[in-house]
Formats: C-alpha cells, structure tokens, sequence
C-alpha cells in the first residue's frame, strides 16, 4: 500500500520538510529541513545575505517563500547538487529524531510519495506522474538507517 503525505497535520505529517524537527549541520542548528534546503539555494551564491533571513524565518513556510522568491540569483550549481543537500538533512533528521524515526521504520518497504498537488519534481503532482524525490529520498533513509542499526546490533553481540 502507497503512503501518501503532504500537509504536517496530515497522516505521516513528520515526513513532511516542514515538520518541527530541528537538525543540526556543521554546527548550525535549524528550525526545520525546509530552512536548511532553502539556505542551501544561496551558498557561494551573489545573494548569500538571504541565509541568515531564511535561519531565521519564524515558520518553514516563510523560508520557503524566501527561497523561492525569483529575485535572488540561486548558487550556479543548484540543479547538481540539490537532491544531495535535501538527502543530508533528512537524513539528518531521521538520526535525530527517534520517535519519527520509529514511524519511518513501520513503514517496512511501503513506497512513500509526497503527495503535493504542485510539485512534479520532489512530490508526485496532481496526476501522480511526478518524480516523487521526497519519496525517494525518505526510503532510501529508511534503507540506510535499518543497516545501521543492524550494524551496531551485530556489533553489540
Ligand atoms: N508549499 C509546500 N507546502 C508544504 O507543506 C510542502 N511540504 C511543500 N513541499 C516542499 O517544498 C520544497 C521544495 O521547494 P522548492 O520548490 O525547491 O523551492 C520541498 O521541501 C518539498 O518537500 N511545499
């Protein structure tokens, strides 16, 4: 059975970037994966005064109304290296945070889809023909995660 998320209030709403699950990354905390991705659009970019504002951001919603604001020139390797950055801090989050880590982990290999009704690329889109690399990315967690843990079980032993 598919699990769709989208909304934080919605079923599986931790899966969500925009779930109040701090992550800490090269020593800096933030809020959300949503505030983290957002940033990362502007390092070493012409507009990097932008990432203090997006840290900042009282909600995740805000900060991603900051990253997407098309009048600030993205990092020039965006588009490489983006999948990347938000795979780092979903891992990240999954690591930190036991109990939604244990909600991952109940999945057992359902696919998991982003069911945004607008984005094609990280959700699944409104006809479900998008390329779900939220998704991709949270099972891909989930795999690295089970072999660590089974790792340090046989280690233990
Ligand atoms: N608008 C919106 N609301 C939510 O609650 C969401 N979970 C999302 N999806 C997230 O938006 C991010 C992509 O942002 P860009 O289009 O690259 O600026 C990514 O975190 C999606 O999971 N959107």
């Amino acid at each position: 059975m598919t699990i769709y998320f989208y909304k934080v209030w919605q079923p599986y709403g931790c899966f969500s970037n925009f779930s109040p699950h701090p992550i800490e990354i090269q020593s800096t905390y933030w809020p959300t994966v949503e505030h983290y991705y957002q940033a990362q659009k502007f390092v070493g970019s012409e507009d990097e005064v932008i990432i203090p504002l997006i840290h900042r951001a009282a909600t995740p919603e805000e900060a991603a109304a900051l990253g997407r604001c098309d009048k600030h020139r993205l990092r020039l390797d965006w588009e490489l290296v983006k999948i990347q950055v938000m795979r780092e801090a979903v891992l990240k989050k999954f690591l930190t945070h036991l109990e939604i880590r244990e909600v991952l982990l109940v999945t057992g290999n359902e696919v998991l889809v982003e069911n945004s009704p607008t984005d094609y690329f990280w959700g699944c889109g409104t006809d479900k023909t998008g390329e779900n690399h939220l998704g991709k990315i949270l099972m891909s967690v989930r795999e690295e995660i089970r072999q660590l843990l089974s790792l340090s079980i046989s280690k233990s032993a």
